[in-house]
């Protein structure tokens, strides 16, 4: 029995980790997490029967203890409890399926007790990414790509020498508005901005994806798993999101990953790699999907994509703020307090400020981080 935590098990990436938990058999669900969504994780805990529950808000965990006080599960709260769930003695992988750049701190502490992370959680790589990646190294543990992008490079290179890369092509949708113009997106709504073409996902990542700045996150996330400088990192708009991303080697050779946009597969193969799992479900039908198109990423539109590559060449802690600067635009644009292209004000006027700290610690960052969400909302 493999066993493994999930952080975030009551959103898109956690609860399609039980789907494939559910259909296997052989992985045992030792923790689980959410915010504050206490009715699916008292149905997930008594379905998959973990030691411990987190919950991050403690009104909510003090309900959840009252509803599984027939049980034998731990119900933790806050920091300390996400942590608790990080380490779990037993636990061989933790998977990072919550949301935001508060998965940096139980990122770690799952890292310093060594357990393996299959990694959905790109913030935490985007600003931490300098500290998490010796660490994983010091620590001899493995980060499984869940992205479906760095999941197709990883499955691109099995077998094959990371020096022999010569390029990442990381594929985008473009989003719900490919197409547009500025003008046109002035007046977009928030259930537009939902409509994603063709994956179902969280409601931030899917902001992101309209914005195009999960396209720059994933640059930045790319770049330190696979250690490629971002001058050898293209990205490709692939309408279809029929390849999930592609690898060019030294010899002009391209290998790609393809499938249906089904999160299942990256998730499984994280989980059990690197073995290879039946999976169930709809398949690839080439006459059905009748052609794969290429477009060139629309910079001057969609300004989540060059603010990110500017961030990530600016290094230090500028990734943090515009991870952060994202992070409440997007929280502002889902309670409908700003419109669509205030995203792009926010972010760019909080990098515009400022002031670069080389090499951030993990305070710093988690400072960084603070500064940017005051100086926000001061202003917005
Ligand atoms: N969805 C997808 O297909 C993909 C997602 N990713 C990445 O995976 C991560 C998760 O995305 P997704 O599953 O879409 O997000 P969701 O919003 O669907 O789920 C987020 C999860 O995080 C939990 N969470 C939120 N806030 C807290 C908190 N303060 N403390 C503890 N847990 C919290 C949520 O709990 P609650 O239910 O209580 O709010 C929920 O379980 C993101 O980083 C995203 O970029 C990457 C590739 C694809
Ligand atoms: C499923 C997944 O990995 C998402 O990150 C997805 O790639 C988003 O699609 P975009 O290409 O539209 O950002
Ligand atoms: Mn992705």
């Amino acid at each position: 029995m493999k066993k493994i935590a999930i952080l975030g098990s009551t959103g898109s990436i956690g609860t399609q980790t039980l789907e494939v938990v559910r259909a296997n058999g052989d992985i045992q669900v030792l923790g689980i997490s959410a915010g504050r969504n206490i009715k699916k994780l008292e149905e997930q805990a008594r379905e998959f029967c973990p030691r411990l529950v987190a919950v991050w808000e403690e009104d909510a965990a003090r309900e959840l203890r009252v509803k599984l006080q027939d049980t034998d599960v731990k119900v933790v709260s806050g920091m300390e409890g996400l942590l608790e769930l990080a380490s779990m003695e037993e636990t061989e992988i933790l998977v990072t399926a919550i949301v935001g750049m508060l998965g940096i701190r139980p990122t770690i502490e799952a890292i310093r007790a060594g357990k393996d992370i299959a990694l959905a959680n790109k913030e935490t790589l985007v600003t931490a990414g300098h500290l998490i990646m010796p660490m994983a190294e010091k620590y001899g543990v493995r980060i499984l790509p869940v992205d479906s992008e760095h999941s197709a490079v990883f499955q691109c290179l099995n077998g094959e020498r990371r020096e022999e890369i010569h390029k990442l092509l990381i594929t985008a949708s473009g989003g719900p508005f490919r197409g547009r113009k500025r003008k046109d997106l002035e007046q977009v709504t928030l259930a537009d901005t939902l409509k994603h073409p063709n994956w179902v996902m969280g409601q931030k990542i899917t902001v992101d994806s309209a914005t195009l700045v999960n396209k720059g996150l994933e640059v930045m996330e790319a770049k330190w798993l696979f250690d490629v400088e971002l001058d050898r990192i293209q990205v490709v708009v692939q309408p279809q999101s029929a390849i999930h991303s592609m690898v060019e080697f030294k010899d002009g050779g391209i290998m790609a990953q393809l499938g249906t946009p089904d999160m299942r597969l990256p998730i499984q193969y994280a989980l059990y790699y690197p073995e290879r799992r039946y999976l169930d479900g709809e398949r690839l039908d080439f006459a059905k999907l009748g052609q794969i198109t290429f477009e060139e990423p629309d910079m001057e539109t969609f300004l989540g994509l060059p603010m990110a590559i500017q961030a990530a060449r600016e290094g230090g802690s500028m990734p943090t703020v515009f991870n952060a600067a994202n992070e409440l635009a997007v929280k502002k644009f889902l309670h409908e307090e700003i419109r669509f292209l205030d995203i792009y004000d926010i972010i760019g006027q909080s990098m515009g400020r400022h002031k670069k700290t080389e090499s951030p610690d993990l305070d710093e960052i988690l400072a960084v981080e603070n500064e940017t969400y005051q100086w926000i909302e001061s202003r917005w």
